[in-house]
């Protein structure tokens, strides 16, 4: 049975630098709930990365987690041996990183970095991948499916790219994916065909993070909202509440800063 919520607990931690120790991440906590978008934001440097890295436990070596819990219901990921959080990484929990043709190997073909994923952790022949490859580039509504599975990376357009890592992300039917500014640098049209792409997926019973700086975004998107300041959550709420009674006065310079920028926050 899949996770009915993802919850982060008291998630502390530090960056080991040669000048020391430097805080980062200070009792980080909330919860993420099935069938819906969370949203993470936050000004650049608050902890947001890190915080999602440390759900998938990949965060960079010299970060260094002082305490707490990811909890998939109520497996702890944070206290699973690595060989299990392994076992559970791309097959239980995924991540879609923000650049997809730096994260996709530019000398494969498409459709066999998807189904080498597929084959890390499903027991399926060769073929059987090939043909969930094809399946997983359908459902993320790329058009002619088998034919673009033969082709490379450089033969898809920026928002074909980004499709294709959220199919990778999502081709062992995981229960969290965390999204990490997925539509950065995408124009604005490509940007709202794949947030609908996320949402439509999400709905279907997934557990989706969403870490992003775009509150127009969060506003169209989201059901609910963590914002974060200085590695510590200032307020967690559902988006409504974000947008109409902002609780803690950071939430609402954010939401002041956005709405002069952009002009389209609610
Ligand atoms: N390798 C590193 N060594 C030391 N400190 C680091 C390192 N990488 C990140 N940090 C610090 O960790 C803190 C949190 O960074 P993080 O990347 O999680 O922020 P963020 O909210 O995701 O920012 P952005 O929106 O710019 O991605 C920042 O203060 C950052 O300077």
């Amino acid at each position: 049975m899949s996770a009915a919520s993802l919850r982060v607990d008291g998630l502390t931690g530090h960056f080991r630098t040669r000048y020391g120790d430097v805080p980062v991440l200070e009792d980080v906590g909330f919860t993420a709930r099935a069938g819906q978008v969370t949203a993470i934001v936050g000004e650049t440097g608050s902890g947001k990365s890190m915080t999602a890295l440390s759900i998938l436990r990949i965060a960079p070596p010299e970060f260094v987690v002082d305490r707490g819990r990811v909890l998939l219901d109520d497996l702890d990921l944070l206290a699973l041996p690595e060989r299990r959080m392994r076992a559970v990484r791309g097959a239980r929990v995924s991540m879609v990183f923000q650049d997809a043709r730096a994260a996709l190997n530019p000398v494969i073909p498409v459709g066999r970095q998807l189904a080498d994923v597929c084959r890390l952790h499903r027991p399926v022949s060769r073929r059987d991948a090939e043909r969930a490859a094809v399946d997983a580039l359908a459902a993320v509504q790329i058009p002619d499916a088998a034919r673009r599975a033969r082709q490379y990376p450089h033969e898809f357009s920026g928002g074909m790219a980004q499709r294709t890592l959220i199919a990778m992300a999502l081709i062992c039917q995981p229960e969290v994916v965390v999204f990490d500014e997925p539509t950065t640098g995408l124009d604005v049209t490509i940007q709202a065909e794949i947030m609908g792409l996320i949402g439509t997926l999400t709905a279907g019973g997934l557990i989706a993070l969403l870490i992003t700086h775009d509150l127009g975004v969060v506003a169209e998107t989201c059901a609910a909202v963590v914002v974060m300041r200085d590695g510590r959550v200032v307020e967690e709420a559902s988006t409504e509440d974000i947008f109409t009674r902002p609780r803690h006065p950071y939430t609402a310079e954010l939401l002041a800063a956005s709405r002069l920028v952009e002009g389209s926050v609610p």
